[in-house]
């Protein structure tokens, strides 16, 4: 059932002329809509998603709740109502290429009635997926998977999940920790999970997930490191706010940043829950002043791109973006503590390595990273291998270096359809 992959879109970055100064309006976090679709889809009665993110990793999310029998109301695009309901196998989930739809949705699938199979995009059965299916078949629910341990899958849920202790090396992905807690109040003994392995990467993933829960009614205890406890218990229908997506602004700051311009994310929270503290001090380590203020989110280039030494595993999504503001940068940048994102939606590593040699930059690439020196840059193709974020970091150098020739645009579906137009009419406002 893996979905062809849709028609390329070539596009040329737009160049600036001057400093990009704007505000810019972002839709939904990703991550936020991901986890609110499934807490008000294991609810014990209807939610309400305000602000969603409306692109193709959370409508295909709403689509597979959707087979397994919830009722997912998207007409609306800043509300969505979600109406729990018994969760119905057998049943077909296409997952994209969306780590957090493999991830999330095999746990909700074992309290289906029925068999759920789940496979993807081509990439996707790259993905690793291999602790997810062992964490379920340890507690107990069969799942049929490939030889490799990811896509296609099937798992034969029985309405019920005993649930108790598992144990998950979860270093390949903080997604499998936040996939077994946000299913886990439904289980009948809920879960003790315990991370064994090297680091979990993007732990402000965790918090988000654990935030939630809690938001949901659950009951969860992390206070040991590497152990996370939910009781049984049930999660209760809510209006969830989405917060603009912080990641997805991320490009935008950096248009600031390359450019010596000023970008205002509008609508940004008071408080968040994504590491907004953590890339706040990147951004300015490399140069940027961050600003706060009622009218949202500030980032304004200082006219100084200063190189940066950093470990970027709290915030490794971002790691794209960041490593085309090094090549920008007039110093090295060593960008490292990231090796999990080969497993993303390509392999990042050496995806950037070869797309940013091509521009010109020198690229020394490690096992969990890359050294990035400036040099002088040229317009060339950039390959985005289906990847939203390295589009993203292909749009923020082709500011500043003409003809970069993006092979596809349209992959940017992924998170915000609406990028190229949202950034062509930020160019224009420079
Ligand atoms: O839980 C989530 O919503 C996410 C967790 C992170 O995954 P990894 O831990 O695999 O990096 C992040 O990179 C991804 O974009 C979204
Ligand atoms: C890693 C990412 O996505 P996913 O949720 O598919 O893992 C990302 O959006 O950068």
């Amino acid at each position: 059932m893996a979905t062809m992959a849709a028609e390329l879109r070539p596009w040329l970055a737009p160049s600036a002329a001057g400093p990009v100064t704007t505000t810019v309006r972002l839709p939904g976090s990703k991550s936020m809509t991901a986890r609110a679709l499934v807490l008000a889809a294991l609810a014990d009665g209807p939610s309400v998603i305000e602000a969603p993110l409306r692109a193709r990793d959370t409508t295909l999310m709403a689509a597979g709740l959707g087979a397994l029998g919830v009722t997912v109301d998207t007409s609306a695009d800043d509300r969505w109502v979600v109406e729990p309901g018994p969760l119905r196998g057998p049943a077909t989930v296409d997952v994209g290429l969306a780590g957090t739809i493999m991830r999330f949705l095999p746990l909700a699938a074992a309290l289906a009635d029925g068999p759920v199979e789940f496979d993807g995009d081509p990439h996707a059965r790259n993905r690793p997926l291999r602790p997810i299916i062992d964490a379920l078949r340890s507690l107990g629910v069969a799942v049929e998977s490939s030889p490799t341990g990811g896509l296609p899958l099937t798992v034969h849920g029985t309405s019920l999940v005993e649930g108790g202790e598992a144990v998950v090396d979860a270093s390949g992905s903080s997604q499998f920790v936040s996939g077994l807690l946000l299913s886990a109040a439904r289980f009948g003994k809920g879960l003790t999970l315990r991370h064994e392995g090297p680091p979990v990467p993007s732990t402000p993933h965790l918090r988000m997930t654990t935030h939630m829960l809690r938001a949901a009614g659950a009951v969860v205890d992390e206070s040991v490191p590497d152990v996370w406890v939910v009781e049984p218990g049930p999660l209760h229908g809510r209006t969830w706010t989405i917060e603009p997506d912080l990641s997805g602004a991320l490009p935008f700051f950096a248009a600031a940043m390359v450019t010596g311009g000023t970008v205002t994310l509008a609508g940004w929270p008071a408080e968040s829950w994504q590491p907004v503290e953590q890339l706040s001090e990147l951004l300015t380590a490399f140069g940027a002043e961050v600003t706060r203020s009622a009218g949202g989110l500030t980032v304004r280039g200082t006219g100084t791109l200063r190189g940066v030494t950093a470990d970027l595993s709290d915030v490794s999504e971002m790691t794209p973006v960041l490593a085309a503001l090094a090549v920008l940068a007039d110093g090295p940048s060593e960008l490292r503590g990231v090796a999990h994102i080969r497993g993303h939606e390509t392999d990042r590593i050496a995806a950037l390595a070869t797309e940013l040699t091509k521009v010109g930059a020198a690229i020394t690439e490690f096992p969990d990273g890359l050294r990035i020196e400036p040099r002088p840059l040229h317009g060339a193709s950039f390959e985005t291998y289906a990847d939203h974020r390295m589009a993203h970091a292909a749009a923020v150098i082709g500011l500043t270096v003409p003809g970069v020739q993006l092979t596809d645009v349209g992959c940017t579906s992924k998170t915000l359809p609406e990028f190229p137009e949202l950034w062509a009419e930020l160019a224009a406002r420079s």
